[in-house]
């Protein structure tokens, strides 16, 4: 059984402000013990509470910098949560940042295995599947060369054949991925559909508000870290389009931290 549930979850971030300070301000602000460059603390995510089970499939929506991310972050453990519990059960295929942790020295081959054992397959299912995974990528020779010597697309197309390659329980996908060239394209949007058929549990963050209408069971707006409305897709979509149109939502506003300030 596949589940989702998440209690009062907050994911908060403590950033350096970039600011570029002249030597004389940099002296000052040395002299009083403050920061040249202060702390400043995003809350991402404040106060969230979502519950989902087999057969659900979530769209979430909202403003650039509402959170979205870091939600699908926080559900694939990527993100700790620093408030709250976050509670996922089941087999989880995370298709954003695909290409993220590639050993760029190995050969594609050995990137296939070292990421199917980071996936939980063990050393029997990976030898079945590596053949599946390297006919999938269509990338022949290549394979037998160090990734580095990928183009960016032949990288997309071995980290998308792998992702994709274990029966998930939770799908997670942030915006629908634009893979490799126009025939590898196609090919890994039909594999997509097949994985959202069969995966028991689907989170999906996207702009495109046809393809959360057409594809969801629930829909998920968020607004400055928080949840504003959840419930069935058309409904919560007529009142995001209402609401945006209104007065559009920019990202969060950021809190100076004064007591992180002196660090
Ligand atoms: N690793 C990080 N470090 C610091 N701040 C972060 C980090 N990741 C996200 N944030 C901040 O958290 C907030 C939410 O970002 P997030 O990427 O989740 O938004 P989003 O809704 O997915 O936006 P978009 O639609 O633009 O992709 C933003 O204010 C962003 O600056």
């Amino acid at each position: 059984m596949a589940k989702i549930e998440l209690r009062n979850v907050g994911v908060t971030f403590n950033v350096h402000q970039q600011k570029r300070v002249s030597f004389k301000e940099y002296m000052i602000r040395g002299l009083f013990r403050r920061a040249a460059n202060p702390m400043m603390r995003v809350r991402a995510l404040e106060g969230i509470n979502l519950s989902a089970r087999d057969g659900e499939r979530i769209g979430v929506i909202g403003h650039n910098g509402a959170g979205k991310s870091t939600l699908l972050k926080t559900l694939a453990g990527v993100y700790p949560p620093t408030a709250g519990t976050c509670t996922v059960e089941g087999k989880i295929c995370s298709l954003f940042d695909i290409t993220l942790g590639f050993e760029f020295e190995a050969t594609g081959w050995d990137n296939i295995r070292y990421r199917a054992y980071l996936q939980g397959e063990s050393s029997r299912s990976v030898r079945s599947k590596l053949e599946e995974i390297a006919a999938f990528s269509e990338l022949g020779d290549f394979l037998n060369i160090a990734v580095r010597n990928y183009s960016a697309g032949m990288q997309m197309r071995l980290a998308f054949s792998i992702a994709t390659a274990i029966n998930p329980e939770v799908l997670l996908v942030d915006e629908i991925l634009a893979v490799g060239d126009l025939a590898f394209t196609s090919k890994a949007q039909a594999r997509m559909r097949e994985l959202m058929n069969t995966s028991r549990l689907m989170v999906i963050v996207a702009h495109d508000l046809k393809t959360i209408a057409n594809m969801c069971t629930r829909v998920v707006w968020m607004q400055h870290g928080r949840i504003v409305a959840q419930g069935p897709p058309r409904e919560i979509i007529d009142r995001y389009v209402e609401a945006s149109t209104r007065k559009p939502a920019g990202p969060a506003p950021v809190e100076r931290v004064p007591e992180l300030a002196a660090a």
